[in-house]
């Protein structure tokens, strides 16, 4: 299979309890093609290795390096997943010779095939490109099961990522794709977005916005305090769709939480923040699949961006299989 990697089980270390106390002593390392239809509870955690949405979009280059630090600082976390669930790492799609469209096209095949086997899929970043594979691969499995179910995208972030791929896509531009493509087929665009920044998103980005009935939450307001308010734009958001596609943009948390990241912020939102939204959006029963992007450890220090990385989906793994 081109464009892919098989599952490194040397990620996968940690104390050894001989008890599944630990997640890497759960994790079952299986290559793409030859995982079984879950017959149970089932999460697989495939990697996005690219940079090269980033490196178009001027950024710095590194996230192609994230899904495997994200892996690894999993592997020694704390098992809670009941027996009845299984934890599988699928290995990663990698970016060969700059072909981000191919790893993208393939990400699609790979969510597709996850989904069909009854799988909840965590796909780890890898620049935000990923979103646009990542979105068609639900899209995909959606259309094959049932015409004219809606997805409505979620998205964590500091940036709208709407640029128009006038010239050539990249991290910058996945949900101004993915609006275009619906423009094509007459469906909704159905995009949230938390935590815009002001100094981060240029006069035409918010016009983008604006033109394609996008509901946003500022950073400065997507705060505790508004929580409730939140909640109720989130719950009304995914009352309106079918399915529910989350997406978390690493550089959206404020740097004290998330250095490693091609564009920091500063003065981002906090994870206490993302895990309360993450419960409704948990909550509302739509969640189809989600996904972490822009983790990059050469700009990470002693690994908490990866540790965060890690604890979010160690959340949701849980959290998904009523663990
Ligand atoms: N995926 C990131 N997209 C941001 C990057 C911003 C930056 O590099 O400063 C964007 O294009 O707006
Ligand atoms: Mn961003
Ligand atoms: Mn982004």
């Amino acid at each position: 299979m081109k464009h892919y990697e098989l599952p490194k089980q040397n990620l996968w270390t940690g104390r050894i309890s001989n008890k599944w106390l630990y997640l890497h002593e759960k994790v079952h390392c299986t290559p793409l093609k030859e995982l079984p239809e879950a017959q149970k509870k089932s999460i697989a955690l495939l990697g996005y290795a690219c940079d090269e949405g980033v490196r178009r979009n001027q950024g710095r280059i590194g996230a192609a390096e994230g899904p495997d630090v994200i892996k690894s600082s999993f592997a020694k976390m704390p098992n809670h997943l009941g027996s009845n669930v299984r934890l599988h790492d699928v290995g990663s799609i990698i970016c060969d010779e700059g072909d981000m469209e191919a790893a993208q096209n393939q990400l699609t095949e790979a969510v597709n095939l996850l989904l069909e086997r009854k799988q909840f899929p965590i796909v780890l970043g890898g620049g935000h490109d990923v979103a646009y594979g990542h979105y068609n691969g639900i899209k995909k499995y959606l259309d094959f099961k049932k015409e004219g179910q809606t997805i409505g995208i979620i998205n964590f972030d500091a940036h709208f990522d709407l640029r128009k791929n006038t010239e050539q896509s990249n991290s910058g531009t996945p949900f101004y794709q993915i609006a275009k493509d619906c423009e094509k087929e007459g469906v909704d665009f159905n995009y949230l977005c938390l935590g815009i920044r002001k100094d981060a998103n240029d006069r035409n980005l918010f016009q983008t916005a604006r033109d394609l009935d996008v509901i946003y939450v500022m950073n400065d307001t997507f705060q505790i305090p508004l929580l409730n308010e939140i909640t109720t734009w989130i719950n009304a958001f995914a009352k309106n769709v079918d399915f529910v596609y989350v997406t978390i943009d690493l550089d959206g948390f404020s740097s004290a939480y998330a250095p490693g990241v091609s564009a920091a912020s500063p003065m981002g939102f906090t994870p206490h923040m993302v895990l309360e939204c993450l419960k409704t959006i948990i909550g509302s029963g739509k969640l189809i699949s989600m996904d972490i992007a822009e983790m990059n450890p050469k700009y990470d220090i002693d690994g908490q961006t990866a540790k965060l990385a890690a604890s979010l989906v160690h959340h949701v793994a849980h959290a998904v299989s009523g663990g």
